[in-house]
């Protein structure tokens, strides 16, 4: 028999079940590949925002990467809340101790409520110790700016941004454009490890469910690069399935909503040479 590809998201919980390590694993299944958690925070949230969170000690952290060294083999690996510069600290010594193969980081910040989910000091332990191991670094326009101390106004900013990432150590960046002003358009930047660049453009849902966009993107590249894809095509089927989860819209909630995990890949997404 096959070994079935396994893969792994170290992140926070979410009570709502809308994004962290809920929309990982939700993603994952979708994809078609088994999906393990390394739980680093526990938040009390749901659509209306973060009402707590708490991380978990350090030490149990690195139980839970353990054990899964121990049995499983994982392929692809992904990072998300990461809670403080402890954590931060923590998970990059797990990587390093162990092969989880590829790894996507999403280095996750502020939720769309406003709540800070990584502190403030701990953007430079992940822009210095978690930036270079990454196979893929997915920041949204406010992360990118604040790892590289610059801002972006337009889509010349996003290309020198993704340079800047690069020389930070990650081999691959995507910059995501689902902050940006266009009202039509969500287009990222993609730069690759050869130096070659792409834009992914899809046209912008006008909606408020769009919690654990970040997340599910991610977990998605993840999956990809787990069965075998190139770091290029695992990038575009994430935009395809993340447009689609984002278009075909699910009603849960008061606030700002999940996204419909069961939706197919949208064929409303285009590639452009940068
Ligand atoms: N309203 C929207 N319509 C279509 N695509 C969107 C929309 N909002 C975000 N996206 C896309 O979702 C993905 C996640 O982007 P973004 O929301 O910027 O990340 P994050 O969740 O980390 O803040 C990107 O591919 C982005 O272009
Ligand atoms: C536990 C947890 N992790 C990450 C996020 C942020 O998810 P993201 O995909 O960036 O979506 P929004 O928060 O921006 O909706 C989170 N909220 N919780």
């Amino acid at each position: 028999m096959n070994e079935f590809p396994q893969v792994l998201t170290i992140a926070g919980t979410d009570s709502g079940g809308g994004a962290g390590v809920m929309a990982d694993l939700k993603t994952m299944q979708m994809r078609h590949v088994f999906g393990t958690a390394v739980v680093v925070a526990v938040t009390a949230q749901n659509t209306l925002g973060v009402q707590d969170f708490m991380a978990m000690p350090p030490k149990l952290v690195d139980e839970q990467c353990a054990s899964l060294a121990t049995d499983l083999k994982i392929r692809a690996c992904k990072t998300g809340m990461l809670a403080d510069a402890e954590h931060v600290h923590c998970v990059v010594e797990n990587l390093k101790r162990y092969d989880f193969g590829p790894l996507t980081v999403d280095p996750v910040m502020i939720a769309k409520g406003g709540a800070a989910l990584l502190a403030e000091d701990a953007i430079a332990t992940v822009r210095d110790e978690l930036v270079p191991l990454a196979t893929v670094v997915t920041p949204n326009l406010p992360e990118a700016e604040k790892l590289t101390a610059t801002t972006i106004t337009d889509q010349a900013g996003m290309v020198r941004t993704g340079h800047a990432l690069q020389r930070l150590g990650a081999k691959n960046v995507m910059i995501k454009g689902g902050h940006g002003d266009d009202p039509a358009m969500a287009n990222d930047f993609v730069l690759l490890a050869d130096g070659s660049a792409f834009w992914l453009a899809a046209p912008r849902t006008d909606t408020v469910r769009t919690h654990g966009t970040g997340d599910t993107l991610s977990a998605c590249i993840t999956a990809e690069l787990a069965t075998g894809h190139s770091v290029a095509d695992a990038i575009k089927t994430a935009k395809a399935y993340v447009t689609g989860t984002i278009q075909e819209t699910i009603q849960v909630g008061h606030g700002h909503g999940p996204l419909n995990h069961w939706a197919a890949l949208s064929e409303a997404v285009t590639v452009h040479d940068a």
